[in-house]
């Protein structure tokens, strides 16, 4: 029996047919644009777009900073799928509507992940614009239990108790790391861990306290879900975070951040992050 919030594995597919009918593309790698990121999809050649609109059974977004396009096109010579905005569970999406489209992806045939973010930083040494890549993740609302793997288990997905340690592939760390070093950005680029909370508010100083003690680098509101449904299906996942601010974390600071402001530095270094993210040579298995 399925909930009402559940859905179910034709639901994914007819979704998967539709789009398979409507372009030529057969996308092994997905990209999820995080907040004020879209542009990423702008780097992509001979595209398909499609509004969330008229995809059938796709969510909407309802967040500033994220268009609602799904983008197919060539990225040096590979074929990607672009989510120009992502379902975030603040919005009021079960987690299973957060995750949906990476289901999707699965039966289009993706085999690669790359998952993007923008956050704020909690470790002391890093700056406002840097790229974390992130090598590890809390899932928090995971932890208590808001897990969009709950529910009856779709064996065709995957197994019902999939691991999660080494989600983050270091054969595609080791890539992004060599090739900000030949683009000459490893000043900005850190490695770290990422940490996602349920929002939509930021955090109190003494829950940033509590994150930082916990060993986070970075906290969104996003990520996790999407990189949990996607190893379990097995893809490969990479991810960055944009660091958009400084996680106020003593009580005599007066800054506090917003969301604007998360927007205005992600657009300041979107264009390094294309950059990166379409150089990629995720076909090279090199570790
Ligand atoms: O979609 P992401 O995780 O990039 O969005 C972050 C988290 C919130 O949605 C928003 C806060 O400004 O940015
Ligand atoms: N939770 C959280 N999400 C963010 N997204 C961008 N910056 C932040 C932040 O400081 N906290």
């Amino acid at each position: 029996m399925h909930r009402k919030d559940q859905i179910c594995h034709d639901d994914y597919q007819k979704t998967a047919s539709w789009l398979l009918s409507q372009t030529q593309h057969r996308p092994k790698v997905a990209i999820i644009c995080g907040s004020g990121l879209g542009m990423l999809a702008d780097a992509l050649k001979c595209q398909d777009s499609f509004p969330y609109s008229d995809i059938p059974g796709f969510p909407q977004s309802t967040v500033q900073g994220h268009a609602s396009r799904l983008v197919f096109g060539e990225l040096k010579g590979k074929t990607c799928v672009c989510m120009q905005g992502r379902f975030h569970m603040y919005e009021g999406h079960s987690l299973c509507k957060t995750t949906f489209p990476v289901r999707v992806f699965k039966l289009l045939g993706v085999e690669t992940l790359i998952v993007t973010n923008a956050a704020g930083s909690l470790a002391d040494s890093y700056q406002v614009g840097d790229i974390m890549i992130i090598k590890d993740h809390i899932n928090f609302p995971g932890l208590a239990g808001l897990n969009p793997l709950n529910g009856p288990n779709d064996d065709k997905f995957g197994p019902r108790f999939p691991p999660m340690s080494g989600v983050y592939g270091k054969d595609l760390q080791k890539i992004a790391f060599d090739l900000c070093k030949s683009m000459d950005v490893s000043q900005f680029v850190q490695e770290g861990v990422y940490c996602m909370v349920g929002g939509p508010n930021f955090e109190t100083i003494a829950e940033a306290r509590l994150l930082h003690r916990l060993g986070v680098d970075a906290v969104g509101m996003s990520t996790a879900p999407e990189v949990v449904v996607a190893t379990q299906c097995g893809m490969r996942v990479f991810g960055l975070s944009l660091i958009t601010n400084k996680v106020v974390k003593s009580y005599d600071d007066t800054e506090s951040v917003n969301h604007e402001a998360v927007l205005e530095v992600s657009k300041l270094r979107s264009q390094m992050l294309q950059t990166l993210v379409s150089q990629m040579d995720i076909n090279n298995n090199a570790v």
